[in-house]
């Protein structure tokens, strides 16, 4: 069944009497637990797509449904994960102490579902942070500070996952490493995940589908299912099928230069 649908949105930016068009026309649907991939030249507004299914940012033409709710109805029942470029923690909070976050800001709002959440303890592991747990935030690398980050989301309760390129920061080898780590992660709780990404590596290792967007105004160039069994292991990207999507999906990008 569908679960995010977006029908004919389309997006302008206006400022200083200069109008943007970020987004053309998108049509594109998801079933709940996908991990969904969007990759495309810079400005092509795979950003701005995803803040419009998070409901932080409005659309001029269209309408988008999460599970039947508008984006705002669906971020005020808290549906939303967000995984930013880079995390934010609190530096002097222990890594433990930034895990509960969420939490602290849900109970503010007078929720109590937090009281059923997932060990935190256990989601530092499957991050390989078992050892770091009652270390102060400021004392981890960024790639560490980034896998607090996306254990932090996959606890959170959130049933959507955000991630706009959450890895760009990092560097080659680490960015390997924390790519491994979120496939483990999420083929465990198979969350919806929407990740924005420039390595086609990423988007075929992680992802069910992979949006190949065309540059500004964005538009849906293609939708690519990846089907590679799962679980997902290393040497899967030493495959015939690996390289054939990854060529596919490089091609499908050259195509909309032309
Ligand atoms: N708040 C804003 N005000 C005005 N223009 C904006 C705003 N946000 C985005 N834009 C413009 O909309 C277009 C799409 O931006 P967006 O950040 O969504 O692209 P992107 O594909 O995520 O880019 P990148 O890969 O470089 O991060 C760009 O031309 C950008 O300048």
């Amino acid at each position: 069944m569908t679960y995010i649908k977006i029908q004919q949105v389309s997006k302008f930016f206006k400022r200083r009497g200069q109008v943007t068009e970020a987004l053309r026309d998108i049509n594109l649907e998801f079933q709940q637990g996908t991990f969904v991939s969007l990759i495309g030249p810079s400005g092509c507004g795979k950003s701005t797509l995803l803040r419009i299914v998070g409901g932080l940012t409005e659309i001029d033409q269209g309408e988008v449904t999460i599970g039947g709710l508008s984006p705002g109805g669906a971020q005020r029942q808290k549906q939303f994960g967000f995984v930013p470029q880079s995390p934010a923690l609190f530096p002097w909070r222990t890594v433990l102490e930034n895990m509960n976050v969420p939490f602290e800001v849900n109970r503010k709002g007078g929720d109590a579902e937090s009281e059923n959440r997932e060990d935190p303890i256990e989601l530092l592991q499957s991050v390989g942070l078992g050892d770091f747990v009652h270390s102060y935030a400021k004392e981890l690398s960024g790639g560490m500070q980034q896998r607090v980050g996306i254990a932090r989301a996959f606890g959170s309760g959130a049933p959507i996952l955000l991630m706009d390129e959450p890895f760009s920061a990092l560097d080659e080898i680490t960015r390997e490493r924390i790519s491994y780590q979120l496939l483990d992660i999420w083929e465990s709780h198979q969350k919806t995940v929407l990740f924005v990404t420039h390595s086609l590596r990423e988007a075929v290792l992680l992802s069910d589908k992979v949006v190949v967007m065309s540059a500004r105004p964005g538009q849906v160039a293609k939708v690519i299912d990846i089907n590679l069994p799962r679980p997902r292991q290393a040497e899967i990207e030493d495959s015939e099928q690996f390289h054939y999507y990854v060529s596919e999906i490089r091609a499908s990008l050259r195509e909309r230069w032309k």
